[in-house]
């Protein structure tokens, strides 16, 4: 048994991807603690406590059959989760027929960001220190990963992880397109929601930095980031790509959604008190993330439709795919950024 568990250790913290450390978490909860499902469940928005996401859940059906689970949204979380999102404290209950509930909380630098949730047929005081242990481990691994993929100015996901964050975004949305549109003429009306990528840029920062500093643009670059986290929600995936480049990765949505969430967010910042300077303004460019698309190329589309945002007076969005002919050159071809 004590070799087995510090297999168990070994193998959780060999991964070195959250969601591989996750389904690595759930197996080994499984194989250790007697239980008929158990499931992560994480907060997806600051704002709200009531939206949360069920990440990946593990469920045991006929003795040893599994089924595996992920990302769906929960529309209505128990009274039981919400309490042990809000206060931080493990959460059980019995029902008559002995199968008990049970919710740990996950905690990131001190703030409770999602929770375990087992199901069993009640469990031991061993059983409840093993769980504890394991999700004490899965949260100091966590915190690790957390460190590396963060940029250290802003806290937003680096430049490193983005192909691989990217990645799994379009393999999800392949498997989603195949589960969801039978035929050819489904995956065409389906083209209609897809994921979308927006590069970001701060029109003029040079006089920022020119006129003040180095360290104050950092100020800048941080007080934007912490707006840029606050508008948008936790699903959504906000890069610092370096400098004042910032790279955002959207959910499915429409093209009206998008182009309507990023007008408020240009509007914001225009709005936004920063410290030093009397107004900042942002160019952003938006391009479509198709599930057969490579990353390069959703990022070079990106990043024309940036360029042609700021060679058109700046403080606007502008669509790769509705900017004016001829396309103007990517400022890649000019050696202004290096793509990767
Ligand atoms: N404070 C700070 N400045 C940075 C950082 N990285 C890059 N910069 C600065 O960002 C500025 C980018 O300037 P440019 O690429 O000329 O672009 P811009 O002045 O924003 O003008 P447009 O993009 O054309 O609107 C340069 O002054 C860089 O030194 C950083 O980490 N911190």
């Amino acid at each position: 048994m004590q070799e087995e568990l510090l297999h168990s250790v070994v193998k959780l913290t060999k991964t070195r991807d959250v969601d591989s450390l996750e389904s690595s978490l759930l197996s080994t909860i499984h194989e250790f603690i007697g239980c008929q499902e158990v499931s992560i469940y994480k907060s997806i928005s600051l704002k709200d406590a009531a939206d949360v996401e069920c990440c990946l859940s593990l469920q045991v059906i006929e003795g040893k059959r599994y089924r595996w689970s992920q990302s769906e949204k929960v529309q209505s979380p128990s009274s039981e989760l919400l309490s042990c999102l809000n206060s931080a404290c493990i959460i059980a209950v019995q029902s008559n027929d002995g199968i008990e509930r049970r919710w740990v909380p996950i905690t990131l630098a001190d703030k409770p960001i999602g929770a375990i949730a087992i199901v069993s047929k009640g469990l031991g005081s061993s059983e409840q220190v093993l769980l504890n242990a394991f999700c004490c481990i899965y949260e100091n691994y966590l915190t690790i990963l957390h460190e590396n993929e963060r940029d250290k100015l802003t806290g937003l996901l680096n430049r490193q992880t983005f192909d691989k964050k990217l990645k799994q975004l379009i393999e999800k949305q392949v498997l989603k397109h195949y589960k969801t549109t039978k035929s050819q003429q489904d995956r065409e009306t389906h083209r209609e929601t897809v994921s979308w990528l927006a590069m970001l840029d701060i029109d003029h920062f040079k006089r920022v930095n020119d006129n003040y500093g180095h360290v104050c643009g950092d100020e800048v670059l941080l007080i934007l980031a912490q707006v840029m986290d606050g508008f948008f929600r936790a699903t959504d995936l906000l890069f610092r790509f370096g400098g004042e480049e910032f790279v955002l990765v959207f959910e499915p949505a429409t093209r009206e959604e998008i182009e309507s969430l990023l007008y408020k967010f240009v509007e914001l910042v225009r709005i936004t008190k920063f410290p030093f300077v009397n107004k900042l303004t942002v160019s952003i460019g938006v391009a479509k993330v198709g599930p057969y698309d490579f990353p390069i190329h959703v990022l070079e589309s990106a990043d024309k439709a940036l360029y042609f945002a700021k060679e058109n007076g700046r403080d606007q969005l502008c669509f790769y795919d509705q900017m004016e002919p001829p396309q103007t050159p990517s400022r890649d071809e000019d050696g202004d950024i290096d793509l990767f």
